[in-house]
C-alpha cells in the first residue's frame, strides 16, 4: 500500500479536484462521513462527543462529523480553536452550515474558554480531534498546546482525524504536545507520520478510510513510500512445486558465531532453514563447531581453523569466496565478534563475491570503520542495522536518527548503493533507488537478544530461494514481525524469546500462504 508525505497528499487532492473534477467539498464530506461511520459502528446514542476543530481543513472534516452526528441524534459540543474569521474555503462552507442549523460552535481564545473545553470533555467525554492534520507546520504552542493537554487529561476516548494533532505527517516528528488518540482515522492513504515513530505511538488503532479520491489521481504521481502489507508479502513468497528437490530451494552460506556467541549462528541458521532454504552451509570456528552442530543438525558446518579461540581466521577467505560461486547468497555477521579478522573477511568478500550479501551485527560494526568498501561491491548488499549500529555507520547521534528514520535510511541507501533495513518499532527499508518500505508488524516483545539473528536468517533464506534482495528484505521483515505478533498473542510479550520466533516461523509462512489467520489481514 502506498504511503504519502504531506505535499504528496495535497497534490493528490489537487489532481482529484482540478484534473478529475471531484470538488474539495465532496472530499471533505466523504472524509467526515468515513469518520462518522467508524463512530456509529462503535458508539451508540448514549455516548456524548466533544469535537475540537482547527481553522484548516482538518477542522473542516470535524464540522462535517459534527453535522452528521447531530443529524443522527448524538449529543455534542463543538469547539473551534482561535479566531473563527480565519476559517475559509470548504471548511468555512461546513462551518456556515452548522451555524445555519443553529448548532453552536464555541471559540477557544483564552484560558476562560479553555475551562469550557475541560468541562465539556468531563461531561461529553468522547473527543474528536480535528485540530491539525497534514497542514501542521510548526511547534504547537499556547492555546493549542493547552487544549491538547486538556484533551489528553480528560478525554475517555479520543478519535483523531487523519493524524493525531501535533504529529508531523511527513516523518512522525512530535511538534510540541501531540494528542494521544485511541483511534486514528486516516484519510485516503496512510501518512508517513502515522507509521513512523515517535509519532506512530500516538495513533491508537489506525484505520484507513477511502474518501472517494480517484485511483487515477493517486497513480498520476510517483509515490516512493510504501507500507508493507500482506498482499506484497504473499506475492513475494517463493512457491513450492511437487517435482522438486533440495537444490530447487537454493543454497545459502552463512558466516556467524564465535566463542560465547554460538546462539547467534544457531538462530540465523535455523531461521534460514525454517524459511525454506534447500541447503545451508555455515562457516564457523573449529572450537565451537560441535556446539553449533548440536544446536542445528540440519546445517552443513565448515569448521575453520582459528587464529584466536572461537574466531575464524582470515586464512580461509579463498575457500569462502570459491564456495560462493556455488551458492545463491552469503550472510555475514551474527555473533561473529567485532574483530580485525572479520573486517578483513568482509572487505575481501565485498570485492570478490558476486552473489547477494546480507551483512548484520558485527559485520556492520567492522564496516562502520571503513564504509568505502561498500563502493567496491560486486553484488547487491542488504544491511540490517538497528539504530545503534546505524549510529556507528553514520556517525550520527542515536537521537538524531530516531527523529529522522526515513531520511537517514534513504540517504545511506542512496549514498552507498545498498539496501538498508533499519530495524526498530517500525522497520524502514530503503532501496538505493530511494524507495521506502515501512513495516509496522511486530511488537516490543521482539526487542530481545537474538531477534535480529532470526531476521538475518529469514532474509538469507528468501534470497536463497530466488527472491530479489529488496523483495526478500521486504517479505522477511513482515514475516518476522508477524511471527512476533503470533508468539505474543499466545505467550505475551514479556517472555518472548528469539527461539520462539524460530519455532513459530513455519506457522506464519503457512498462514500467509493459506490465508487462514485474521492476524494476516491487517497491515
Ligand atoms: N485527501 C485528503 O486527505 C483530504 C483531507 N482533508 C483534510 O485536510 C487536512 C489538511 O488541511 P490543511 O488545511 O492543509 O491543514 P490543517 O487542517 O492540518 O491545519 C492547518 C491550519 O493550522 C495552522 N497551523 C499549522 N501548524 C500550526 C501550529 N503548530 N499551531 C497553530 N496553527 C497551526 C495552519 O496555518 C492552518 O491554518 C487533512 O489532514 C485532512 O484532515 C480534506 O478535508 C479533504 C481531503
Ligand atoms: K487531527
Amino acid at each position: 500500500m502506498k504511503v504519502v508525505l504531506n505535499d504528496e497528499m495535497r497534490l493528490i487532492d489537487k489532481i482529484s479536484m482540478e484534473k478529475y473534477g471531484v470538488p474539495g467539498v465532496v472530499l471533505m464530506e466523504n472524509a467526515g462521513v468515513s469518520v462518522v461511520n467508524e463512530i456509529i459502528d462503535n458508539f451508540n446514542l448514549d455516548y456524548k462527543f466533544t469535537i475540537v476543530c482547527g481553522k484548516g481543513n482538518n477542522g473542516g472534516d470535524g464540522f462535517v462529523v459534527a453535522r452528521h452526528l447531530h443529524n443522527k441524534g448524538y449529543k455534542l459540543n463543538i469547539f473551534v480553536l482561535g479566531d473563527k474569521k480565519a476559517i475559509k474555503g470548504d471548511a468555512l462552507i461546513n462551518y456556515e452550515i452548522l451555524t445555519k442549523l443553529g448548532i453552536g460552535i464555541k471559540e477557544i481564545k483564552n484560558d476562560d474558554t479553555l475551562i469550557q473545553l475541560k468541562e465539556s470533555i468531563i461531561s461529553y467525554p468522547i473527543v474528536i480531534d480535528a485540530l491539525f492534520g497534514t497542514g501542521l507546520s510548526k511547534e504547537v504552542q499556547g492555546i493549542s498546546k493547552k487544549a491538547i493537554n486538556i484533551i489528553n487529561k480528560y478525554s475517555k476516548y479520543t478519535i483523531s482525524i487523519d493524524i493525531p494533532s501535533g504529529v508531523g505527517g511527513n516523518d512522525g516528528k512530535i511538534f510540541g504536545t501531540p494528542v494521544e488518540a485511541n483511534k486514528t482515522v486516516t484519510l485516503c492513504l496512510p501518512k508517513c507520520g502515522n507509521l513512523v515513530y515517535p509519532g506512530a505511538e500516538y495513533n491508537g488503532k489506525l484505520v484507513i478510510k477511502d474518501i472517494g479520491i480517484p485511483n487515477e489521481a493517486i497513480e498520476d504521481i510517483e509515490l516512493k513510500n510504501n507500507l508493507i502489507d500482506i498482499d506484497i508479502v504473499r506475492q513475494g513468497l517463493p512457491s513450492r512445486k511437487k517435482d522438486t528437490h533440495k537444490g530447487s530451494y537454493g543454497k545459502a552460506n552463512i558466516i556467524a558465531g564465535s566463542f560465547g556467541m554460538t546462539g547467534a549462528a544457531i538462530l540465523a541458521c535455523k531461521s534460514a532453514l525454517r524459511t525454506g532454504t534447500g541447503l545451508l552451509k555455515l562457516y564457523v570456528g573449529e572450537s565451537i563447531n560441535h556446539i553449533v552442530k548440536t544446536g542445528v543438525p540440519e546445517v552443513i558446518t565448515v569448521p575453520l581453523q582459528e587464529m584466536r579461540k572461537g574466531v575464524i581466521g582470515i586464512n580461509h577467505i579463498e575457500k569462502i569466496i570459491k564456495d560462493s560461486k556455488e551458492a545463491n547468497v552469503l550472510a555475514i555477521g551474527p555473533g561473529c565478534g567485532n574483530t580485525s579478522e572479520l573486517a578483513e573477511i568482509i572487505k575481501q568478500v565485498l570485492v570478490k563475491v558476486d552473489i547477494p550479501i546480507v551483512i548484520d551485527a558485527d559485520g556492520l560494526n567492522v564496516l562502520s570503520r571503513d564504509k568505502e568498501w561498500f563502493l567496491e561491491k560486486k553484488s547487491k548488499i542488504v544491511i540490517t542495522p538497528h539504530i545503534g549500529e546505524m549510529s556507528r555507520l553514520t556517525n550520527m547521534d542515536i537521537e538524531e536518527i530516531r527523529y529522522d528514520l526515513i531520511k537517514v535510511a534513504k540517504d545511506f541507501a542512496i549514498k552507498w548503493g545498498v539496501i538498508v533495513v533499519l530495524k526498530g518499532a517500525s522497520t524502514i527499508i530503503a532501496s538505493p533507488e530511494g524507495e521506502i518500505f515501512i513495516n509496522v508488524k511486530g511488537n516490543p516483545g521482539m526487542a530481545t537478544a537474538g531477534s535480529g539473528d532470526v531476521l538475518t536468517g529469514i532474509i538469507t533464506g528468501l534470497i536463497a530461494q530466488g527472491l530479489e534482495p529488496l523483495k526478500a528484505a521486504i517479505t522477511a521483515v513482515y514475516v518476522h514481525g508477524l511471527t512476533g505478533d503470533k508468539v505474543a498473542r499466545d505467550k505475551g510479550e514479556y517472555g518472548l524469546l528469539a527461539g520462539d520466533l524460530v519455532e513459530y516461523l513455519p506457522y506464519t509462512i503457512k498462514d500467509i500462504v493459506e490465508d487462514n489467520d485474521s492476524i494476516c489481514k491487517t497491515f
